[in-house]
């Protein structure tokens, strides 16, 4: 549950003062080299200036892991040991070229040295082993474009950049041919697993006999259903070129007599009826409270009695993962021009407001990556 907000007027004025005196103690340069210098205090403080060092350096952290995909050092490590000169060869940079990078890769643990040579580091094993992450880290250039400058961003409330152009459907729903919703369908297939695994692992699908996954793009969510249910029917809602992209993953896969294809748009088209689960996988963040209030209104108005929403996608104020949603999250989806993530609170009160009776976290193994909200009808 998220953290709730103080109410409490004795207990916010405390806070505040307490805060207050906080804020003149850290801000006091005589207070920090006390604490650097004391034996006590000194591991405290210099986690927080690494922390915040972190902070400062994010970026150069972000390119330096950019350079890695792009380059493919992190895939030629997969193959075992490698020299810098080999690498680099292989990589098409210049030998210094190549050891700067990898020594600033192994300062992230992404790389790691070996005698003479270099291997993957336990960053770089665990980011190989999520399919996923370097389409994501690819398709960070289009966000760090629109970031450029955070406060016109900021100040023009976001959208009419390059990641608004990317999700096409975010200013003109229902649109996108073919060739315009290809690019942000791939890059949700790609990223799929992750989240996939998550809910999978979160709720019993098999009770339920026929599941509609709005907004499922080109089906690697229901796919994934597919493969662990074999019980259950099956069907996508999306715009219709994406649909179409479904429904060719599904004849490939031998799935087209277990799914559906429901091609619309939610903003305009009633949600298909019959189905007694309905998931929302990644798509609540992607739309601003009225619309996504009028899509859990619409699921509400065709679910039966006792059927089901699931919606799974990162969350606001994940305790322990906080900035995967307000300060990832939060600025991708303004950058995007529609949506913002929500916390479990804010969710599960739109769900009241939508009508559902009950709703549910789920736990999730990685709350970062995402979480898991049931609500009854
Ligand atoms: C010594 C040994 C062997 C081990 C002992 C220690 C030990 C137990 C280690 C554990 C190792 C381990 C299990 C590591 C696991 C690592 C994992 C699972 C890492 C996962 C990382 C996930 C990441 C970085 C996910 C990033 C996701 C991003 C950036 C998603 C972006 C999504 C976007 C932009 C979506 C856009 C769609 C829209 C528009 C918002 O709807
Ligand atoms: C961020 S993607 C998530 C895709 C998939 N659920 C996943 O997790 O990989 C959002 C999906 O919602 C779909 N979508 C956006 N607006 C829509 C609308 N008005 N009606 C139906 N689908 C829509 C998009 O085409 C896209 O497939």
């Amino acid at each position: 549950m998220s953290k709730p907000v103080l109410r409490n007027p004795i207990l916010l004025s405390a806070r505040t003062s307490w805060l207050a005196w906080r804020n003149r103690l850290l801000a006091s340069s005589r207070f920090q080299r006390f604490a650097a210098r004391c034996w006590l205090t000194r591991p405290i403080a210099r986690s927080r200036a690494r922390g915040l060092f972190d902070l400062v350096a994010g970026f150069v952290y972000s390119q330096t892991l950019a350079a890695c995909i792009a380059t493919g050092l992190l895939d030629r490590l997969g193959g075992g040991p490698q020299t810098c000169d080999a690498l680099a060869a292989q990589i098409d940079l210049p030998p210094e070229g190549t050891l700067r990078l990898l020594r600033a890769a192994a300062a992230l643990q992404l790389v790691e040295r070996l005698g003479d040579a270099w291997v993957l580091g336990s960053a770089g094993a665990a980011l190989r082993g999520n399919g996923g992450i370097a389409e994501m880290v690819a398709h960070h250039g289009l966000l760090y474009a629109d970031l450029a400058d955070p406060v016109a961003l900021l100040r023009r409330g976001g959208g009419g950049g390059a990641l608004a152009g990317y999700w096409g459907y975010a200013e003109a729903p229902g649109a996108g041919d073919a060739e315009s919703v290809a690019p942000y369908s791939r890059l949700m297939a790609a990223s799929q697993p992750l989240v996939a695994a998550q809910t999978l692992d979160a709720y019993r699908f098999a009770r339920h006999r026929r599941m509609l996954d709005i907004g499922g793009g080109e089906g690697g969510f229901v796919a994934s259903v597919a493969a662990r249910v074999a019980s259950l029917e099956l069907a996508v809602f999306d715009l219709p070129a994406v649909g179409e992209r479904a429904r060719a993953r599904f004849v490939a896969a031998g799935l087209a007599g277990r799914t559906t294809i429901h091609p619309g748009s939610f903003r305009s088209d009633p949600v298909p009826r019959g189905y007694d689960l309905i998931t929302l996988v990644r798509v609540l963040h992607d739309h601003d409270d009225s619309v996504a209030l009028a899509l859990l209104r619409a699921i509400h108005a065709a679910l039966p009695p006792g059927g089901r929403l699931l919606i799974a996608e990162p969350m606001a104020q994940t305790p322990g993962a906080e900035p995967a949603g307000d300060a990832y999250f939060g600025l991708y989806l303004l950058a995007m021009g529609s949506g913002r993530p929500r916390s479990e609170t804010e969710i599960r009160a739109m769900l009241r407001t939508a009508g559902f009776s009950r709703t549910r976290l789920l736990p999730t193994a990685l709350p970062i990556t995402c979480r898991v909200v049931i609500a009854d009808r």
